[in-house]
């Protein structure tokens, strides 16, 4: 393993023993360069004519990268989970149209579909998408675009920040238990987090003194990705089973449950990672609180409801075995959503970089986004 701690990554280096993990790509597999601070993940970073994405379905006890030459690859890794969470797909997307447009400018309309097509609940994929075509109308050209995707993810993480400012300070001030669901750190953002921003800007002004993280069935981001984030801080976690999220809560240990989002609709219900709206039923029946926190390019002004967006579901294959181990009867059918909706009228709290929107059931996201498209 080489370290290079002048970069986030090792140079990437071609394996040819490796199997491919995103079929149809080229792959240039290495470790990754490990440092301590949450500052030094990168989950996708550009590398002047190639992009390169922290390969998130090796972690935590691989740290790989994967090359993208072409918007084809960065929308095989969205679709493949190399890359995931709402904002990192969106950033990763806006690449895959610098990548289309150095290539062949002619190339960018079917591009521009291709990534679109990766995956269809988080918004970010298309709210970034739209803002590359809008350059492209503009006349922009590759260099131009590069400059754009670099904006978009400037942005999140300028985003972040301001959310862990701002979700810390509804906290408190006595230091209190915390429960999240999936990843929502610096490895599915521009870095610093969404949800685990707050629990980051919480936990450093002593207001959260134990974050719980639900493994989440199937991929186990909660478990290998948010468990991975917190360690490398520092910050007390303990990792639970799924179902024993309402358990937990009966005992007391949690104030709060703090999550991220795939898309907001414009009367505050919220799609996030499957099981997300049973934690709120099971919240509310505990009176524990329930935060969202979530960058505006979630927020989707054109979906009146949670009923007007589409629900990813994956192969049931992702069910039916654990670690590449079939652990289900042979004929078995499996049901795999992957997102679902959470109504407004379950969240006390939602979080933006514009600012806090409490009660959402009553206002909607009108007064930060005005009214509805
Ligand atoms: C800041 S990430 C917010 C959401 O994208 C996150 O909670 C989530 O559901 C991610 O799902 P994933 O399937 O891992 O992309």
């Amino acid at each position: 393993m080489r370290h290079n701690r002048a970069s986030h990554y090792t140079a990437a280096r071609r394996d040819e023993t490796a199997p491919p993990a995103v079929s149809g790509t080229s792959i240039a597999s290495d470790p990754m360069t490990r440092t301590d601070l949450h500052d030094s993940i990168r989950a996708v970073l550009w590398q002047g004519d190639h992009l390169r994405l922290l390969d998130q379905r090796r972690l935590p006890f691989e740290e790989t990268a994967i090359d993208c030459r072409s918007a084809a690859e960065v929308a095989a890794a969205i679709t493949d989970l190399v890359v995931r969470g709402a904002p990192a797909i969106g950033i990763a997307a806006a690449w895959g149209v610098v990548l289309a447009a150095r290539a062949d400018p002619a190339t960018l309309p079917a591009a521009l579909e291709q990534l679109r097509a990766a995956r269809p609940t988080a918004v970010n994929l298309m709210w970034a998408l739209d803002r590359m075509k809008r350059a492209i109308a503009a006349g922009a050209d590759a260099a131009a675009l590069a400059v754009e995707a670099q904006a978009i993810q400037d942005e999140d993480l300028a985003a972040n920040r301001r959310m862990g400012e701002l979700g810390a300070a509804q906290l408190g001030p006595a230091p209190v238990g915390v429960l999240t669901h999936c990843n929502t750190g610096s490895l599915a953002t521009a870095g610093f987090g969404t949800a685990l921003g707050v629990i980051r800007a919480g936990y450093a002004a002593g207001r959260i003194d134990r974050v719980y993280a639900g493994e989440t069935r199937p991929w186990l981001q909660g478990a290998r990705l948010t468990m991975w984030e917190l360690a490398r801080d520092g910050i007390p976690a303990t990792l639970i089973a799924d179902s024993a999220a309402a358990h937990l809560m009966k005992s007391g240990a949690v104030q709060w449950v703090i999550v991220g989002a795939d898309r907001i609709a414009a009367n505050g219900d919220t799609a996030n990672k499957i099981g997300t709206y049973q934690l709120a039923i099971a919240a509310r029946h505990h009176g524990v609180r329930f935060m969202v926190v979530a960058p505006s390019s979630t927020v989707d002004m054109t979906a009146a409801s949670g009923a007007a967006i589409e629900i990813e579901l994956r192969a049931a294959t992702e069910l039916l075995g654990y670690g590449g181990q079939r652990t289900v009867v042979d004929g078995a059918q499996a049901w795999n959503p992957v997102f679902d909706v959470t109504p407004a009228e379950l969240i006390d709290v939602i979080v933006t970089e514009r600012g806090v929107i409490e009660r959402p059931a009553q206002t909607g996201l009108a007064l930060q986004f005005g009214p509805p498209a």
